[in-house]
């Protein structure tokens, strides 16, 4: 999997430039907007939608919800390096998730840099971030592959129901923790990191089957597989959090304690709260609702998460998930080999470092 990802990097990064030029010129404007009414100033232009979006662009990623795209669609018999266009789009769209994120949830560091709010501003982090959602509709409009009408108003149709359960996802995180709870369910953790999160890799996959004009089940079991394999991915990362706060490893692109301090609903905080003494759930409730919280806290907070296990709980379910993406992936007629790839995922995002 490591493999595909580092092959692919390039050109996935040539196609988010075509589609996002690094420096945005009076003529790109005129292009995409009509002739203007007035002269654009072009420095101007690129600071304040491009340079940011490529500044958070070039210090990293992984890139592997293209590559889900990539895989997928050649296994429904498609040729990857036509479709490099639509690639791009769940990652485009990723960026601008990161970018809302980290302003909503007022973090500090993204990718090993200071956010992009942090870095230029919040006006221009959310205008740049928010603009970010609108170019996979241009690669519709413009239509680089060539695809049929009702083509194209299926993944319209998918673009838009999957972005709207992505904010109904954000939304519910942030009443849960604007409201101070943290006595969510399990069920209703998993239901909101679906939406959250799931979201995006279901993009990917339902991309894939679409642009290779699959019928609704395979489109149905690829996006359950991405489904799975994104709440993994999401579970994973958060463990990291711990670990890596633990060994302090700056190379994590994250604060000391990164998750603690904003005050995040985890697996293993649901898992934490239901399984401690009431005073240590009370102790973990009063350090994540902190205005802010020092690192002793961060380092008490992580002791209640070892103490009841919650650390290795989290680990197991997201061993789980990356078994139930595999299932889903059994349902669908693929071809071996990136089938193969597809399954060698599910592993790569449980047993990945960083
Ligand atoms: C509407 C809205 C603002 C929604 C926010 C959704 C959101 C930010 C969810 C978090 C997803 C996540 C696991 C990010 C890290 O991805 P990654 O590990 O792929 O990161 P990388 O690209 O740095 O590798």
């Amino acid at each position: 999997m490591r493999e595909a990802l580092s092959e692919w990097r390039p050109r996935i990064d040539e196609e988010i430039a075509r589609l996002l030029p690094r420096t945005l010129s009076a003529g790109d404007v005129a292009e995409q907007f009509g002739s203007p009414r007035f002269e654009y100033d072009e420095a101007a232009l690129t600071a304040a939608l491009t340079e940011p979006v490529w500044d958070l662009l070039d210090r990293g990623g992984k890139r592997w919800r293209p590559v889900l795209f990539l895989l997928a669609a050649e296994g429904f018999g498609g040729d990857p390096e036509s479709l490099l266009p639509y690639a791009a789009i769940p990652e485009i769209l990723h960026t601008g998730t990161i970018i809302v994120d980290d302003v909503e949830d007022g973090a500090t560091l993204r990718r090993g840099e200071p956010a992009v709010h942090r870095k230029y501003g919040t006006d221009v982090a959310l205008n740049a971030g928010n603009a970010l959602y609108f170019v996979p509709l241009k690669v519709l409009t413009d239509d680089p592959g060539g695809l049929p009408a009702e083509t194209r108003l299926r993944a319209f149709d998918m673009l838009t129901h999957e972005l709207n359960r992505t904010h109904l996802g954000q939304g519910t995180d942030i009443r849960w923790h604007n409201g101070e709870r943290v006595d969510m369910t399990e069920a209703e953790y998993l239901e909101m990191c679906a939406c959250k999160t799931g979201c995006l890799g279901r993009i990917a996959a339902r991309l894939a089957a679409i642009v290779t004009e699959q019928d609704e089940a395979a489109e149905a079991h690829v996006a359950d597989y991405a489904e799975s394999l994104s709440i993994a991915f999401q579970i994973a990362d958060d463990v990291l959090d711990v670990e890596h706060t633990l060994d302090g490893d700056g190379d994590f692109g994250k604060a000391f304690g990164n998750d603690i301090r904003e005050g995040k609903r985890t697996l293993m905080v649901i898992h934490a709260v239901q399984a401690a003494s009431e005073p240590a759930a009370a102790r973990l409730r009063e350090i994540l609702t902190a205005d802010e919280a020092s690192d002793k806290d961060v380092l008490d907070a992580i002791d209640i998460l070892q103490a009841t296990d919650s650390v290795e709980y989290a680990r197991e379910r997201a061993l789980e998930l990356a078994a139930d993406a595999r299932s889903h992936l059994d349902a669908v007629a693929m071809r071996d080999e990136q089938a193969d790839q597809l399954a060698a995922f599910t592993e790569y995002v449980v047993e990945r470092e960083i």
